[in-house]
This record gives C-alpha cells, sequence and structure tokens, in this order.
C-alpha cells in the first residue's frame, strides 16, 4: 500500500479498528477514510452502496462487527448471526463492485470445530461441529471468508482474511456481563479491590484454556498480511502460547493488586475446552507477536484505569 493510498478502515472506533488506525497513522498513512455507525450503519445495504461509490477506496480492512463475549454470543445469537452476515456481504460485496485492490476481514479463532486438534490449523475449517455458544457468530465469519474467497475464484480479487486469537488491549468493552474475560476480569478484580470484597468470582470452571493477543501485535500483524499475503486461505493470528482461565485470573488478580480470594462459578458457560491456534503460517511468513501477557494486561490495566469504565458501547 503507497502511503497516500486511500484505505477505509471499517470499525476505527472498536478495539480493533482503533489498534490498526494508531498503526497506520504511525507508519505514515495519510489518507485514511473512517465513519462510525451512525454516520453509515454497515447493515443498510443502500448507505454502504452510496458511501463505497462516493468514496472509492482503495483498500478495506473490516474490523467492524458485532463482538461480545461467551455470554453475549451465547444470549444474542440472532442479533450476532444477522448484523455480522450484513456487515460483511455489503461491505465486502461493494468493495468488489468498486475495484478496491485488496481487502482484509477480520474474523475470529472462534470460526473452527469446537474439538479441533490443537493447535489449530488453518486448514480444519468446516472439518467438525462448532461450539455452541457461538455458532452463530462463527457461522457469519465463516460466511464472510468464503465469500472473499469465491470472489478471488470467480473475478480474481485480492481479497484476504485473518483469524486472530481473544485480542485484549486498549479500548477494550468493559461491560460486566457483555464483554471477554480478560476486560471483565480486570474490572471485576479492580472493583473488589476498591471496595474491599474478599472474594471475585470467575465464570465457569477455570480448567479451560485460551490464547491471547495484545490488539497492537495483532494490528501490525494485518499490516504485514495486508503487505505480504495473498491467498484464498486464512491466516491464523495468535502467540501459540495458551493458559487456563484459572491461570489468566491469577495473573489479572496480581497485576490489579486484589488480594482477596477466587472463586469458581460452574453454572456460567465454560465454551470449547481448548483454542489454541497453530501459528506456523504466519511464522512462515516472518511474522511474530512482541508483547507477553504480563506486560499487556499491565498496559490494558493502565488504559482502564485512564478511560474509565467505557461500559456499554
Ligand atoms: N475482541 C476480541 O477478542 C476479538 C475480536 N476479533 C475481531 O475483530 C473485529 C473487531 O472486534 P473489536 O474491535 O473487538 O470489536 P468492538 O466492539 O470493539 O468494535 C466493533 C466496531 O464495529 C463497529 N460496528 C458495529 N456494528 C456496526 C454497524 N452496524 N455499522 C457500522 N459499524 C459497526 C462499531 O462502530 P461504532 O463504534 O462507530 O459504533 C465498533 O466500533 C471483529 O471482526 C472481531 O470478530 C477477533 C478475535 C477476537
Ligand atoms: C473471542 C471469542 O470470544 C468468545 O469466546 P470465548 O473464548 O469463550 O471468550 P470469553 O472471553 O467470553 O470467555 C473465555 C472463558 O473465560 C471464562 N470467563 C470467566 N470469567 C468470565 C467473565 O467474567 N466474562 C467472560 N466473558 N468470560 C469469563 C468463560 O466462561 C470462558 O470459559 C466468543 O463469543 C467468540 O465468538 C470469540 O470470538
Amino acid at each position: 500500500m503507497e502511503k497516500n493510498a486511500k484505505i477505509y478502515v471499517a470499525g476505527h472506533r472498536g478495539m480493533v479498528g482503533s489498534a490498526i488506525l494508531r498503526k497506520l497513522e504511525a507508519e505514515g498513512y495519510t489518507n485514511i477514510i473512517t465513519r462510525t455507525s451512525s454516520k453509515l450503519n454497515l447493515i443498510r445495504q443502500a448507505d454502504v452502496e452510496a458511501f463505497f461509490q462516493e468514496e472509492k477506496p482503495e483498500y478495506v480492512i473490516v474490523a467492524a462487527a458485532k463482538v461480545g463475549g461467551i455470554m453475549a454470543n451465547n444470549t444474542y445469537p440472532a442479533d450476532f448471526m444477522y448484523d455480522n452476515m450484513m456487515i460483511e456481504m455489503n461491505v465486502i460485496k461493494n468493495a468488489y463492485e468498486n475495484q478496491v485492490k485488496k481487502l482484509l476481514l477480520l474474523g475470529s479463532s472462534c470460526i473452527y470445530p469446537r474439538m479441533a486438534e490443537q493447535p489449530i490449523r488453518e486448514d480444519s475449517l468446516l472439518t467438525g461441529a462448532l461450539e455452541q455458544t457461538n455458532e452463530a457468530y462463527a457461522l457469519a465469519k465463516i460466511s464472510g471468508l468464503k465469500y472473499c474467497e469465491y470472489l478471488n475464484r470467480q473475478h480474481g480479487t485480492g481479497y484476504i482474511s485473518a483469524m486472530p486469537t481473544n485480542l485484549y488491549g486498549p479500548n477494550d468493552n468493559y461491560h460486566p456481563q457483555n464483554s471477554h474475560v480478560l476486560p471483565a476480569l480486570i474490572r471485576r478484580f479492580h472493583e473488589a479491590k476498591e471496595q474491599r470484597v474478599p472474594e471475585v468470582v470467575v465464570w465457569g470452571t477455570g480448567t479451560v484454556l485460551r490464547e491471547f493477543l495484545y490488539v497492537d501485535d495483532l494490528a501490525d500483524a494485518c499490516l504485514f498480511l495486508m503487505e505480504k499475503y495473498s491467498g484464498n486461505e486464512t491466516v491464523n493470528i495468535g502467540t501459540g502460547k495458551d493458559l487456563s482461565i484459572g491461570d489468566l485470573a491469577s495473573l489479572v488478580k496480581k497485576v490489579v493488586g486484589y488480594e482477596g480470594e477466587i472463586v469458581y462459578d460452574a453454572t456460567k458457560p465454560d465454551g470449547t475446552p481448548r483454542k489454541l491456534l497453530d501459528v506456523s503460517k504466519l511464522a512462515g511468513l516472518g511474522w511474530s507477536y512482541s508483547t507477553e501477557l504480563e506486560e499487556g494486561i499491565t498496559m490494558a490495566y493502565q488504559d482502564f484505569l485512564n478511560s474509565e469504565y467505557r461500559a456499554e458501547r
């Protein structure tokens, strides 16, 4: 991408989109276009058509999506499927119709089968049943990545997709129920410390395993892929390391400086037992992460303290 190329970052106010924007600006890109959802609701087909015809971006990064943690995905599956399917189809279709040179669609590691062999390789896609708590979201994301692949096949476009592991960092969503585990625990441990609460509840059994990537590393990987990758198969983005939710809770407790007890609420869903990405494809292209988990959580906690609660968005 030339430094003055017109780049549309969809979802630029979100955690991922804002990190991509920071990275593009830091790298000297000067012609970035953005729209908030209130200005341009990407679910509305006619509005998306008009936007692309007017702006004619050359490159598109799709970080707009309806996003949430295990509880939000499990509670609002119809919304997760509809919003994400519509956003993806509208943006990708109009990118093609308006000769966008390259597009990157962000998906998620939850697209892979629940019981995929670990670490999860890209070619395990569609080889088994999905995790029930996020099936709707996963089906929408799979449709988006397949649509990119079909456009490439049918029309010779160069549209790619990336599947990040669980992300965290500045500008995260700290909603107590709808967020992901890391921001939820940062907030819960912080509030328990402030209010001198003796126990903090962690959902599920604490035994399931997850992998976490700091969002600025993800943004770096996205730009790397825009420059270096073309191909139909998706690309995993992660660290290649995971830990149990119990160990994660202990780490957040330490960073926040909470001194009480951790208790588990096994009535809450655990979700998939393990979701460790095989990142050898991306490593083979020459990229690896740089932020270790404790360092990343420390920076994320600082962001939380600076921003106070960005509760519901
Ligand atoms: N967070 C995570 O752990 C992970 C995220 N990802 C992927 O990264 C991408 C971004 O996630 P993340 O940044 O965390 O999510 P956020 O919820 O932080 O941001 C999503 C952004 O999407 C925009 N958006 C939502 N609905 C619409 C709409 N109808 N029209 C226009 N814009 C809309 C919002 O814009 P506005 O602010 O203007 O309303 C919002 O800023 C997603 O595709 C997600 O699947 C992948 C793996 C893990
Ligand atoms: C990124 C990814 O995010 C979701 O999948 P998930 O990996 O299950 O993400 P999660 O962060 O919500 O939970 C991880 C684990 O942590 C446990 N857990 C403990 N205590 C809290 C807690 O307080 N909040 C949350 N959310 N989880 C908690 C929780 O029970 C689970 O075992 C998908 O919807 C999926 O669509 C997706 O893409």
